[in-house]
């Protein structure tokens, strides 16, 4: 398993069981609102990374009916498919036709992973290079997310993070390729998003039990299970529907 940057016990962790997933859509609109006023009244920017997959859609629809400052906020990605933005598997458009074009964002203020390159390596380091330059890195640097929005799949993968792959052992740097059955993805790595406020994973169905278990059982292999990679300094929130946390106590 690659050495982790922070210790585990600076962190966190907040595991909900709801109903369904409309409470769960309503808490963590609810947890959102809270981080983003909360940034808003420190700092003059929130900065906020996306999941993709299908179980934030109702977040992002019950986003757009907010009267939000979206000049103050800053989107970005935590993973992509390695597809065109106007395919219907990206990421980018399902966020974008289920919040963020029925909303007033300034288009400087959404930064979507390239995938135009026709070489993922070359994207990855672009998307690098740009969240560098946004937060003033330094070189060894990682930014800190205010909120970094994560799924699970039922391979336990998170963002574009799979079992068993080479992009779980990065840790020099943001961005990077991830491999899905030899599809290319671009993904954050799992020190940028342990560097983050606030992570929260958002889960739902049956499918999700069994490597839920592992994700939290005291001993399993992360290399097998990369949603256990995911210590971040901040808080660490885990909501989850009935159904995937049915065998959990
Ligand atoms: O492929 C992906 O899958 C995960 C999980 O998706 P879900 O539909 O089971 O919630 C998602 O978090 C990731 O962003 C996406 O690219």
């Amino acid at each position: 398993m690659p050495k982790l940057t922070f210790e585990a016990t600076l962190m966190e962790k907040f595991i909900e069981i709801l109903a369904n997933k409309e409470e769960i859509t309503q808490r963590a609109l609810d947890i959102l609102l809270v981080k983003i006023k909360d940034a808003l009244q420190s700092r003059d920017q929130f900065t906020i990374a996306l999941a993709g997959g299908s179980t934030p859609k109702p977040l992002y629809e019950a986003l757009a009916q907010q009267a939000l400052p979206w000049d103050k906020i800053h989107v970005f990605w935590g993973d992509e498919r390695y597809v065109r933005s106007d395919h219907p598997d990206s990421n980018q458009r399902m966020a974008r036709q289920a919040w963020l074009d029925q909303v007033n964002f300034p288009p400087t203020h959404l930064h979507p992973m390239p995938t135009a390159a026709n070489d993922p390596k070359v994207d990855a380091e672009t998307y690098n290079r740009e969240l560098e330059q946004f937060f003033h890195l330094n070189a060894g640097e990682f930014p800190v997310f205010d909120v970094v929005l994560l799924g699970m799949g039922d391979d336990a993968h998170t963002a574009s993070l799979f079992p068993h792959t080479e992009a779980l052992t990065v840790q020099d740097r943001l961005i990077t390729v991830g491999n899905k059955d030899g599809q290319p993805r671009i993904t954050f790595t799992v020190p940028l998003i342990n560097h983050a406020r606030c992570v929260m994973f958002l889960v739902t169905g049956a499918n999700k039990q069994e490597p839920l278990a592992q994700v939290f059982a005291s001993e399993a292999d992360a290399i097998a299970y990369p949603s256990r990679l995911i210590q971040p300094v901040g808080e660490l929130w885990w909501l989850l529907d009935a159904a995937a946390g049915a065998n959990l106590t």
